[in-house]
């Protein structure tokens, strides 16, 4: 296995992202409430707002605040109509051309004198009580708090109608048509490009949909539920889409973030309206996109301990599924790109019992969804799509329909109606920086370390007598992996030897040591392979009493199930410093022999692995058999024939 290290660096331009392995995405935000309710907040800003400016633009502004000196001056010179003293010494007044003013009295004055001066000019003076600061305040600040409390209210009748009413509040502005969709797609099988494989696997739901009654009558176990896994945009609401067309049947599909809300109980309602819905208008399909939302492992929660509401909403849909009976005629799809984090409770019998994977497309499939995308669409004659086939690789179904959606739109901007080349070249570029971004597309020069890389793994898998036979190899980067070689046992195994696990350590490291051997460097790719070879060696040294320095002992105080696995609770150790010392100094024994040994062979097959990485490269999936193939053609060729 090859793994991505993206964030190398990252951190010195503080853009931080989420890998593609972050956290689920957010809920989706409700829509705003409809009706005369959606109108009120705007209304009420501004009529709170005019109620704030128009005074300022036509009443001649605020009082203009004078000094005591300034207003007595005035006073003198008998410009003051009125004025108003309160016990405190503010003064407010207008003058005789009707400026209103603001003034106060600094000491505990005079008040006789100050009388008789207002008297001397005629002023008419009213003496007031302090209103107290309370109160005007309130008064400025009344508008705001007017603001505020409409906006609260909007939000609360947003949300009311949305969660459908919870605790009676509701009956007006349901809008559960929002979230649950029902339609009749006309998306056929012919629409998706690909995927005969993934096709097959589900036609057998179309021959249900179209007869349930047939099943019911043959006492056969319909199918109930098929999860589909893979990456985004593959074409997984596509294929969903065109199962309800081929079958002719209304297709009601949710997204499994939509379900949870932040009210406990909300999900577990939706769900039942779902199926009700769905029972109604059978045969029909439920699809349910992102169901990792929903369908998490029970009693995984965070911190807070735990996510009720979903587990409600989860418990609920398992409910739900268990109680189609025979012939109902309900087939639930769903789709995710996270299945190991599914509560394996969806997983058992009668639930979604079958899994179907849809990966990247190979090159052929992406010339197939090329030519999809490409019909109404002009291209000069010397633009292939075959050429943009074969520099796609790691490009998603969505990608590609991107891709010449963006080509289009530069043949446009140049004032063109025919696509070029250049075009073509442009928007794969484009999309290819968009998908650096997000997920694993790579450069040339990173998809041949990961074809090297993977080689050396496959190959020593073939070498090495004890190591389990190799199922497939692929370089087309998938979650958190650019390429995998996978083993396949010949039997399930429940006792490993010494010679086994040998092998398993040279196998882990030969993706490095092909690294070694080709480039005369290691990478980042190899620190998924270095961390399980080193928990096997470390099980070897202190579980299993496979090193001879420190003799037959095992440490192991629990027991783990896998051979990977670390033991529960490696705080406290039963053995002293120095075992420890010599533990960690044999298992960096047994890494680097294995490594060497790893190394070497490679070395002697120097042919088989150049050619098997440009096979890779080429191919992007190979069989196991092609990989012996490369071998079997070596010896029967090079001259450098085995070493070992
Ligand atoms: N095999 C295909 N043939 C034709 N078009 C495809 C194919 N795969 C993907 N597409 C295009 O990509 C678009 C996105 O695919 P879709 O939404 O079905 O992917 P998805 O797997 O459901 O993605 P996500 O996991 O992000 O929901 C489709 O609408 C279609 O235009
Ligand atoms: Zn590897």
């Amino acid at each position: 296995m090859i793994t991505p290290m993206r964030s190398l660096g990252r951190h010195l331009t503080g853009k931080a992202k989420p890998g593609p392995s972050g956290d689920p995405p957010p809920p989706a935000k409700p829509p705003p409430a409809g009706g005369w309710r959606s109108w009120l907040l705007p209304i009420g800003t501004l009529i709170v707002l005019a109620w704030l400016l128009i005074p300022l633009m036509f009443g001649g502004g605020s009082p203009a605040p004078y000094s005591y000196s300034d207003f007595m001056t005035r006073v003198d010179a008998g410009q003051v109509k009125t004025v108003s003293i309160d016990d405190q010494g503010a003064v407010t007044g207008t003058l005789k051309d009707g400026t209103q003013f603001t003034s106060q009295i600094p000491t505990a004055p005079n008040a006789n004198q100050l009388e008789t001066q207002l008297r001397a000019k005629n002023v008419q003076t009213t003496a007031t009580q302090s209103g107290g600061f309370l109160w005007s305040a309130l008064i400025g600040f009344l508008p705001l708090l007017l603001l505020i409390g409409l906006f609260a209210w909007t939000g609360r009748q947003a949300q009311q109608s949305l969660s459908g009413g919870i605790g009676g509040f509701g009956g007006f502005g349901r809008s559960k048509a929002k979230i649950i969709e029902a339609e009749r797609p006309t998306t056929r099988f012919a629409d998706v490009a690909g995927y005969d494989g993934v096709k097959q696997e589900i036609s057998e739901m179309i021959d249900f949909l179209r007869a349930p009654e047939r099943y019911a009558a043959a006492g056969a176990k319909p199918p109930r539920g098929v999860i589909m896994v893979g990456p985004p945009g593959t074409g997984k609401t596509l294929i969903a889409r065109a199962v309800a067309g081929e079958a002719d049947v209304p297709f009601l599909s949710v997204t499994g973030s939509g379900f949870v809300e932040m009210f406990v109980g909300v999900g577990a309602s939706r769900v039942r309206d779902l199926f009700d819905d769905a029972r109604k208008r059978a045969p029909s399909i439920v699809f349910i996109d992102e169901i990792d939302a929903i369908g998490g492992r029970r009693g995984s929660g965070t911190i807070t301990g735990g996510n009720d509401e979903r587990e409600q909403t989860l418990n609920q849909l398992l409910a739900e599924m268990d109680g189609f009976d025979q012939g109902s005629g309900i087939v639930v799809l769903a789709a995710t790109n996270r299945p190991e984090t599914l509560d394996p409770a969806l997983l058992r019998p009668g639930r979604f019992d079958r899994q179907v994977t849809v990966p990247l497309p190979n090159q052929a499939e992406r010339a197939a969804i090329l030519a999809v995308h490409t019909t109404g669409k002009h291209f000069t004659p010397d633009a292939d799509l075959g050429v943009v086939a074969r520099a796609t690789p790691g490009f998603s179904g969505a990608d590609l329909a991107n891709l010449v959606n963006e080509a289009a739109i530069n043949a446009v901007r140049a004032g063109r109606t025919t696509i070029t080349p250049d075009d073509l070249g442009a928007a794969r570029d484009r999309v290819l920086l968009g998908r650096r971004e997000t997920t694993n597309a790579l450069l040339p020069q990173e998809r041949h370390a990961v074809a090297v890389h993977e080689s050396g793994h496959a190959l020593l898998a073939a070498l090495c007598e004890h190591a389990d036979p190799v199922a497939k190899v692929t370089i087309l980067p998938a979650g958190m992996t650019l390429g995998v070689t996978e083993q396949l046992p010949e039997a399930e195994r429940h006792l490993y030897s010494e010679s086994y696990l040998a092998d398993l350590l040279a196998v882990r490291l030969g993706g490095r040591a092909a690294e070694l051997v080709v480039f005369g460097e290691g990478s980042t790719g190899a620190a998924n392979d270095l961390a399980g070879a080193t928990q096997i060696a470390t099980r070897m040294v202190r579980d299993f009493g496979l090193s001879p320095a420190l003799g037959p002992v095992g440490y192991s105080s629990s027991s783990p199930q896998y051979l990977g696995e670390e033991a529960a609770s490696p705080l406290r150790r039963p053995y002293s410093e120095r075992t420890q010392q010599v533990i960690d100094e044999e298992v960096s024994r047994l890494l680097a022999e294995a490594e060497k040994r790893a190394v070497g062979l490679l070395r002697a097959h120097r042919g088989a692995l150049d050619r098997l990485a440009a096979i890779l490269l080429e191919q992007e999936t190979v069989d196991g058999e092609v990989v012996g193939g490369v071998l079997r053609a070596e010896h029967t060729k090079g001259p450098r024939a085995r070493a070992s």
